[in-house]
């Protein structure tokens, strides 16, 4: 699967990687999902709009309904009758000529009448008490058209209202209501088995025995998935056992079909590397990514499901899933929209690996960024505390104070 250096596969070769293993195995599934509970999805199809909207010529204003002809008087306010008048929500007869027809606004525009002229330019200027039959004076003069929403003017019947790939927000999903369509067929998120490993670490809540931690991996992985609009399946804590580990993985298989599986931990050199152990002879590939932290990878198929291995620290765990993951998803289903990436100036001198793509945390404000934390994979606090991800090119060493960085914000 591509070349891999002393330094280690460069980072582009492994984004790729993930990128091509994702959409060669990912069917696209579709799911019909009603307006409110689309929100934030993808649509799966493009859609047309069944009617016009506006479905009928209607005011947009309070006012009279006219023909603008019978007030080309060249100027001069002009005398009309007053027809019946038409409230919204009801069908609107013809207007005669001779006549304004008081009409409130989205009401429908009667046969007839082009114009609108707003209340307030009549006289007298309210309609109560101002029966039909009795003389409202007009401005002369008025546009063909004025004040009218005609029909069709936002989107023609059998136009594309929204394509496919469109991501549903308010406005989407709003337009869709508008148009009389009460579901929306959406891309299916992608289901995701999470698996933490070690006989280190344990479940938040429950009591540490000396050399235990607790963990980080599946609550930082499990949110940064369900941000980026997947969903997960199952999530546990696997022991250090390659056994144990391959048959609760076939178990968790077999009971849940996914489109992923993501590991943390158990793939670098040391001598228990669970998911190594479990799954180097089984078409899974372990290798080293020319980064820090993140630099231990694995990926393959595990019975033809997409595998992902990322590094048990929790800040490479992260930074795996920004690097590789995270992108791959944004392309393959339009989830979540790619971080916004920007270039800085760096408050402090960052030294670092060479051959190696750094990945620093800081904090972005106003075009500069300051490093939070040392380089080390295990300072989640700082991670905490960052709102960037500072990158530190491969063939950099040292980048003085006040050098441009790319930054890549997390908010
Ligand atoms: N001799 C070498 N040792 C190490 C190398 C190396 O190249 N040669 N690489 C180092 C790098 S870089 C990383 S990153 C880690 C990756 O190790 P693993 O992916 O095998 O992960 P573990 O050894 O299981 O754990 C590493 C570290 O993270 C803690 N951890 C694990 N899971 C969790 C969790 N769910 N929540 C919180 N913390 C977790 C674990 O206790 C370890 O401290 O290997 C280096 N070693
Ligand atoms: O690759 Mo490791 O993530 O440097 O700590």
């Amino acid at each position: 699967m591509g070349s891999t250096g002393n330094r280690g596969r460069p980072v582009q070769e492994h984004q790729d990687a993930v990128a091509q293993l994702l959409a060669q195995n990912l069917r696209s599934r579709t799911q019909e999902r009603s307006l409110e509970a689309a929100a934030g999805r993808i649509l799966a199809g493009d859609v047309r709009a069944p009617g016009s909207l506006p479905p009928f010529a209607n005011s947009q204003m309070d006012g009279y309904a006219v023909r603008s002809t019978d007030l080309d008087s060249g100027g001069a306010a002009v005398e009309l009758a007053v027809a019946a008048a038409i409230p919204a929500g009801a069908p609107a007869p013809g207007l005669a000529p001779g006549t304004a027809a008081p009409i409130m606004t989205g009401a429908m525009l009667p046969e007839g009448a082009d114009a609108v002229v707003p209340i307030e330019r009549a006289v007298p200027d309210t309609f109560y008490p101002h029966p039909e039959g009795e003389a409202v004076f007009l401005p002369g003069s008025v546009p063909a058209g004025q004040f009218v929403r005609s029909r069709g003017s936002d989107i023609a019947a059998g136009d594309m209202a929204l394509a496919a790939g469109t991501r549903l927000g308010a406005a989407q999903l709003g337009l869709l209501a508008a148009l009389g369509i009460p579901v929306a067929s959406v891309r299916a998120p992608l289901r995701v088995l999470l698996l933490s490993t070690g006989d280190e670490v344990v479940e938040p809540g429950r009591p540490l025995a000396p050399g235990q931690i607790h963990d980080a991996n599946t609550t930082l992985l499990a949110v940064s998935l369900r941000e980026a609009g997947a969903e997960v399946i199952r999530s546990r804590i696997l022991a250090d056992s390659p056994g144990d580990f391959l048959a609760a993985l076939r178990e968790d298989l077999s009971r849940h079909p996914v489109d992923l599986i993501l590991t943390s931990g158990g793939i670098s050199k040391g001598a228990y590397e669970v998911v190594r152990l479990a799954l180097a002879a089984d078409g899974v590939e372990f290798i080293s990514v020319a980064m820090q932290p993140g630099g231990p990878q694995g990926i393959g198929t595990v019975d033809g499901v997409p595998f992902l291995a990322f590094p048990g620290n929790p800040v490479s765990a992260l930074v795996s899933f920004e690097v590789f993951l995270r992108p791959a998803l944004s392309a393959l289903t339009g989830l979540p929209a790619p971080r916004r990436v920007l270039t800085a100036l760096l408050a402090e001198e960052a030294l670092s690996p060479a051959g190696k793509l750094q990945v620093r945390r800081g904090q972005y404000d106003a075009g500069t960024v300051a490093l939070v934390g040392g380089p080390g994979s295990h300072l989640i606090h700082a991670l905490a505390a960052s709102n960037a991800l500072v990158l530190v090119p491969e063939e950099t060493e040292r980048l003085p104070a006040g050098s441009e960085v790319t930054v890549w914000l997390l908010e």
